[in-house]
């Protein structure tokens, strides 16, 4: 049995506020892209993970996996081996370990015949919008959602320039935490040209703080610069450019990845992403 486990991708990402207990509160629309990693299960008596796959050498092994994690968080956990194919580059802005944990909740729940258990935040605030990995807009701290069918497939590339960005990093070092919203009613965007004509009028607020981190990223957007629009996912430093077709998309990717052999890039179509396989 096994379960895709796709890159999410904040198309804008506006922080709003802050709970009195440290965390953000947020208003992202979100999409998934068609590259992810792959986490695969087989009965057994214990509960084992292994890691493998061309992005897995930094990836713990232990129950800090948040594939273990998830497995705990199941009333009764049996045993199962579990096998994460990593593809998605850790500390990047694209959920890699929160779509892993949403993937391993739904293989487990199908694998154990159980539910898949409440209170999947507590793994990751990224785990609720991976579990449906649907276009959608979430609030709150990730736990509000609302599918949102407002975007046309998105042709897309991906880059990172290999150096992790610590989340919890990038929210300290913001200093305005009060911004606005995206606008009540979202518009239907019906082609790439105008989904990327609006969101340039929006804002991913983690943008500035993850950038005095990971100077890279301003390198990273510079590439993107022939994109529609290039813009920095989550807490990065993951950046998109949306193109008006996948054969751009597709070229624009294989010339930056000529350009600089050592970054991960991927040519991707944002959509709604279906989760079993
Ligand atoms: C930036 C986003 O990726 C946007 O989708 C998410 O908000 C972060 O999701 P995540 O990596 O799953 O986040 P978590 O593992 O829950 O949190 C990591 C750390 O980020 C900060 N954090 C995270 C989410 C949030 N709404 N407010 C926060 O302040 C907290 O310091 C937290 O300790
Ligand atoms: N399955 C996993 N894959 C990747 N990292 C994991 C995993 N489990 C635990 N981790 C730890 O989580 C940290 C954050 O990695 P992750 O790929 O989830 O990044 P992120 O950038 O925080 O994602 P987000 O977009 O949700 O902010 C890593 O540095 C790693 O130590």
């Amino acid at each position: 049995m096994s379960e895709h486990a796709p890159a999410k991708v904040n198309l804008t990402l506006h922080v709003t506020g802050r709970r009195s207990d440290g965390y953000h509160l947020l208003d992202s629309l979100v999409a998934f892209a068609d590259v992810g990693d792959t986490v695969t299960a087989e009965p057994a008596d214990a509960l084992t993970l292994e890691v493998t796959g061309p992005m897995g050498a930094d990836v713990p092994t232990g129950p800090e996996n948040l594939v273990l994690a998830a497995a705990r968080l199941f009333d009764a956990p049996r045993g199962a081996r579990l096998i994460l194919d990593k593809h998605l580059p850790a500390a990047a802005g694209i959920g890699g370990g929160s779509s892993d944990a949403a993937a391993a909740l739904r293989l487990l729940s199908r694998l154990w015949d159980l539910p898949v258990p409440e209170g999947s935040v507590a793994l990751g605030a990224d785990v609720p919008m991976c579990l449906d990995p649907r276009v959608q807009r979430v609030r709150g701290v990730g736990d509000e959602r609302r599918p949102v069918d407002i975007l046309p497939p998105l042709p897309t590339v991906l880059v990172n320039p290999g150096v992790p960005v610590a989340t919890p990093e990038v929210f300290k070092r913001l200093t305005v935490r009060e911004n606005p919203p995206m606008p009540t009613d979202l518009p239907l965007l019906s082609c790439p040209a105008d989904a990327a004509d609006w969101i340039a009028t929006q804002r991913n607020d983690l943008a500035g703080p993850a950038r005095a981190i990971a100077p890279e990223i301003g390198a990273v957007l510079a590439a993107l610069s022939g994109a529609r629009l290039a813009r920095m996912s989550g807490s990065g430093a993951t950046c998109f450019g949306l193109y008006d077709t996948r054969a751009e998309a597709d070229q624009a990717a294989e010339e930056i990845a000529r350009a600089e052999p050592g970054w991960w890039v991927r040519a991707t179509t944002l959509a709604a992403h279906a989760p079993s396989s």
